[in-house]
């Protein structure tokens, strides 16, 4: 696997190995021994799954405080852009983003750290999203940031009339009025 470093500190692509054969292919998706000579200590708890259709957009999801997850997501069916924002306080690129297309053909995956907010959104007819989470799902801490917040100024691809949203996430709050990491 090639682990290369994004321009915001502590944010990873990672791309797998692919061996192809007559029969289709295979790789290794996760290595914990590797992951960790690279990128450092990691104990993930928990594998999600979402399907999703054209113009979903999730996001910007996080939990606060000492809920925040480690994210280690990929794109197991479909194409989707998916973006991680920096809300570490003390961090030089607070409110920055970095973003990735995921795809079943490109089989990037995408390492978000703890303190980070992480959306993504659909690019294809359909999408089957996998990751792998370092904390427990606490409802009491989950936090949404406008997708379209001004200050973070995330390029999407798809027209806003396009996309699809729950209430949630449309009624998420700016940067600006969000709790993020000390
Ligand atoms: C995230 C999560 C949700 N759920 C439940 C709550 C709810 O009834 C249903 C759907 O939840 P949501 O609408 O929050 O699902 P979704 O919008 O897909 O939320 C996810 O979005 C991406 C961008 C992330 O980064 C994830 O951490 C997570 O926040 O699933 C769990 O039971 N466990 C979990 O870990």
């Amino acid at each position: 696997m090639i682990y290369t470093q994004t321009e915001i500190d502590g944010v990873w692509v990672i791309e797998p190995n692919v061996f192809t054969d007559d029969r289709g292919y295979f790789m290794e998706a996760f290595k914990k021994e590797e992951f960790e000579k690279n990128i450092g200590e990691i104990n993930f708890i928990q594998d999600n799954e979402s399907k999703s259709c054209f113009g979903v957009l999730r996001g910007l999801h996080y939990q606060k405080g000492e809920f925040s997850q480690a994210k280690l997501v990929r794109v197991i069916k479909g194409k989707v852009l998916d973006v991680a924002v920096d809300l570490r306080q003390s961090s030089p690129t607070f409110g920055k983003y970095v973003s990735v297309e995921l795809s079943e053909d490109n089989k990037r995956m995408f390492f978000i750290p703890r303190g980070f907010a992480h959306g993504f959104l659909v690019l294809s007819e359909e999408a089957i999203f996998t990751y792998k989470v370092d904390n427990s799902y606490a409802p009491q801490a989950e936090a949404t940031i406008k997708y379209n917040d001004k200050d973070i100024n995330i390029e999407w691809p798809i027209a806003e009339e396009q996309l699809v949203m729950s209430v949630k996430d449309r009624q998420a709050v700016a940067l600006k009025d969000a709790e993020t990491y000390q």
